[in-house]
């Protein structure tokens, strides 16, 4: 007989070709979840709900045609994949980025199912985007190019059927765009995007959520062994929402903040990024290498990544992929003794490998990094009850939130030893709830 994990993983490489992190999503899901039904739930592989997860309940592709500031035409492909409608409308965000294919957003909207799950929200799962790239756009590039994106998507989605948000590229200023043409079409002010103004529907602290709910997170790792973040040396990746909002956190909460790069470079502080600094970084769009000119004491690093400094804890928050498995050896080498993921799946394959076989705490980005989303479900009850729930509400409830799902993790993680295996605990926590509303939902 043919083993039950080869051959579900071999069915998913042959009917998904040339879609490699979408299979790297899987593998990593797969890993932990066939023992896990093999063992307590083998009803679960006779409904086939493994092979139901990885196919999405719908996929939509469609062209997007805009104007640039030259009157040229310009055409790109636009994308939603609604992934898994079996905790709630299908929510996940939407990448403005040249890369953008649909194995990514397929990885993504994957890896939100479990997410979503975790957070306990009644939450889907979905992800989309374009393969536009902002960089360079005007302000009015930007919008002409939501207006005509928006134009196809919004027949597909919907307060009550899907609630797409930002991710990388798409931030409050696009949502706005995204937002007013919806409502334009649909003669309706609903809360069909999240991430919106917090004049205009938006929740306090969806900005921050991610970044925020990270170090939440790590804080509640370090406190099970006993540790805290005071007086740790931290390194991050990406100068984006998720890396700023994480590093002022980490400040905060009395951590010196070491690292921030983009595809370019890394800039090096060794006394510590500031608020002050961190706005610095913020201002200087791609050309972090300024950073020196003003800041004599730091060092810039064309072409290199963080995760060569000696550091306590490593904080991938850019991209999937970025860090693999010398630099996985590399931090272990210098002592880190955490890694948390701010990115959706930031680590390859052989760097998780590396990091589970050493001492180092590991929280994978769909445990991690889920604040992001929770807030978005926080926004959307919001807006179901036409309220707005004050910051310091809001934050306390994502608090709340990413302490419990760092005990689903426990609960479902803790080996023999008594070692907690993050990864395998945020996996299982998330399918179980999702695999169980499935079956319930017939043959779905
Ligand atoms: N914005 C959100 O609420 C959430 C975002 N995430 C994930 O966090 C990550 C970052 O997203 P955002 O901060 O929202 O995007 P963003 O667009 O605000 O920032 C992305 C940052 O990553 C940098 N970057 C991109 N590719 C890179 C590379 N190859 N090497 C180094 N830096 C690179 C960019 O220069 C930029 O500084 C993504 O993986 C996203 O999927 C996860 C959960 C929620
Ligand atoms: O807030 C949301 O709906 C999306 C967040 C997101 O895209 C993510 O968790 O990766």
């Amino acid at each position: 007989m043919p083993n039950y994990f080869q051959s579900f993983i071999e069915d998913v490489d042959k009917r998904n070709p040339n879609q490699p992190e979408f299979l790297q999503a899987v593998r990593e899901i797969a890993d932990d979840i066939v023992p896990y039904v093999e063992k307590y739930a083998p009803e679960f592989i006779d409904l086939k709900l493994l092979e139901r997860m990885v196919e999405p309940e719908r996929t939509v592709s469609f062209r997007v045609v805009w104007q640039d500031d030259q009157n040229n035409i310009q055409v790109n492909r636009g994308y939603r994949v609604q992934m898994n409608s079996s905790l709630g409308p299908y929510k996940g965000g939407l990448r403005f980025s040249p890369t953008v294919n649909l194995s990514i957003l397929k990885f993504l909207a994957f890896e939100q199912t479990f997410k979503n799950s975790l957070t306990g929200l009644p939450l889907g799962a979905g992800k989309g985007g374009a393969d536009f790239d902002p960089k360079g756009k005007s302000d009015n590039e930007i919008m002409r190019f939501c207006q005509s994106f928006m134009t196809e998507l919004y027949r597909h989605i919907g307060s009550e059927t899907d609630v797409p948000a930002g991710d990388i590229g798409v931030g409050e200023r696009e949502i706005g765009y995204l937002f007013g043409q919806y409502k334009r079409i649909q003669n309706n002010f609903t809360g069909v995007l999240t991430g919106k103004g917090p004049t205009w529907g938006g929740s306090f602290i969806r900005p921050e959520a991610t970044g925020f709910g990270l170090l939440y997170f790590v804080e509640r790792m370090l406190y099970e062994t006993e540790d805290s973040l005071k007086g740790k040396t931290v390194s991050i990746s990406g100068a984006g929402n998720v890396a700023y909002y994480a590093a002022i956190k980490a400040i905060s909460l009395g951590a010196k903040v070491i690292t921030v790069s983009n595809s370019n470079g890394t800039i090096y502080d060794e006394s510590g990024f500031t608020v002050e600094k961190l706005d610095f970084v913020n201002s200087l769009k791609r050309n972090l290498q300024e950073y020196t000119t003003r800041y004599a004491g730091a060092t810039y690093h064309a072409g290199k990544k963080p995760w060569q400094f000696k550091c306590d804890i490593a904080l991938p928050c850019a991209t999937q992929n970025e860090l693999d498995e010398d630099d996985a050896k590399q931090l272990i080498k210098n002592g880190c003794i955490c890694i948390a993921e701010g990115a959706n799946m930031p680590s390859t394959e052989t760097a998780v490998k590396e990091i589970l076989k050493s001492k180092i705490l590991y929280a994978p980005g769909k445990a991690a990094n889920a604040g992001g989303v929770a807030v978005s479900g926080l926004e959307m009850s919001q807006n179901r009850i036409g309220q707005q729930w004050s910051t310091e509400e809001v934050d306390c409830k994502l608090k709340k939130i990413m302490h419990d799902i760092h005990d689903t993790c426990l609960h479902y993680g803790k080996d023999k030893n008594g070692r907690i295996n993050y990864m395998k605990g945020a996996n299982i926590g998330g399918f179980v709830k999702v695999a169980t509303a499935m079956r319930a939902q017939g043959l779905v």
